[in-house]
């Protein structure tokens, strides 16, 4: 019997990169060897600069990207080996999907209605009664008035359309739903209630949820676990309460550092240089051209996965669980 969701072994995303609207002959190494596992009812957390491959990964768990190579498996069965029809299934059933602008997401021909229903519709889910029922119930559940089902996207402030999108990513009583940025393209005064929303209904429901986001104090305080991505690497998982003062990978405290809004401000530890581009990753360990504590074995070898119980780090040199990160500051200067 399979406990996990969706897991992901050894997964490498790499793209023909492009060059002025042209393809050239490099590569891009959007995701490199990621392993994880999303159980149910739990909130993962994804972190990291801009082009880490957060979206990637949301992509991959979500199956709009196939993998390059290695394998996702959904509740135990590999996702890329099974009949396209099975997949099909497999994926619009167990998984929703929300993206970080609704205006886009959203088809601007088709009524709120019409919208929330179309997975019903695809995948030919109860009669045409069950489905206006389910319409006008998923419309409830996402806080939206019944009488805004016949309203045209484009007639709805962001915040509503951001509810639409959640009701038809509810719409087949997913397991698992993925939000990537589901908040940035919102006004800030909206942003508060529709990450609310999302955690009530992860909670009525039973959800998984995953959440990529890059306002990372969002992302610890909504989150069981935090992953941590750089330059397409997941270099940490962390329980989300030992994220600020307790991960062990020179980068996750850098990130968390160098955040406002912490209880109890510090400076931030100072990284240089550019992030390295993901045509041309460095060898070995990625984040050692920005690291303070690299040498010549960062620069041999990716380290191997190193901890337990839900803190998974990759480092040669990690920081002591005891350290404080006031500590690292004064260790970097
Ligand atoms: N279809 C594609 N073709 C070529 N390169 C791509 C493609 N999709 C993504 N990339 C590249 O892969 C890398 C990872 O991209 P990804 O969108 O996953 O990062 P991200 O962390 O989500 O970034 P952001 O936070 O800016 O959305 C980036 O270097 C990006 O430019």
């Amino acid at each position: 019997m399979t406990t996990s969701l969706v897991e992901l072994a050894d997964v490498h995303v790499v793209h023909k990169a492009r060059s002025d609207g042209l393809f050239t002959r490099d590569h891009v190494y959007a995701l490199t060897a990621a392993n994880l596992t999303i159980a149910p009812g739990e909130t993962v957390g994804v972190v990291g600069e801009s082009g880490c491959g957060k979206s990637t990964l949301a992509k991959v768990l979500v199956g709009v990207q196939r993998p390059t190579s290695g394998t996702v498996t959904h509740r135990g069965a590999d996702l890329w080996t099974m009949p396209p029809a099975q997949r099909r299934a497999a994926l619009g059933t167990g998984i929703g999907m929300i993206f970080q602008d609704p205006s886009t997401a959203l088809n601007r021909r088709l009524t709120v209605r019409q919208i929330v229903r179309d997975p019903m519709d695809v995948h030919r889910r109860g009669t045409a009664a069950e489905r206006q029922a389910r319409v006008t119930e998923l419309l409830g559940l996402v806080g939206l008035p019944k009488a805004l089902a016949d309203v045209l996207p484009g007639q709805l402030s962001g915040g509503q359309r951001q509810r639409v999108a959640i009701a038809r990513a509810l719409a087949l009583e997913p397991d698992l739903v993925v939000a990537d940025e589901p908040t940035s393209a919102l006004d800030v005064s909206v942003r508060a209630q529709i990450l609310n929303l999302l955690l009530d209904l992860k909670e009525r429901l039973g959800l998984a949820l995953v959440f990529v986001s890059h306002d990372i104090q969002t992302v610890r305080r909504m989150s069981d676990r935090v992953i941590t991505m750089y330059l397409g690497r997941i270099v940490e998982e962390t329980p989300a309460s030992d994220v600020l003062d307790r991960s062990r990978h020179p980068y996750t405290r850098a990130l968390f550092s160098a955040t406002p809004g912490l209880l109890d401000p510090i400076d931030p530890i100072p990284l240089t240089g550019p992030v390295p581009s993901a045509t041309r990753p460095p060898s070995g360990c990625p984040f050692r051209t920005r690291c303070w504590r690299a040498d010549v074995t960062c620069a041999a070898a990716m380290p191997e996965p190193r901890g337990a119980g839900g803190h998974v780090y990759r480092c040669h040199h990690p920081v002591d669980e005891e350290q404080s990160t006031h500590d690292l500051v004064q260790e970097v200067s």
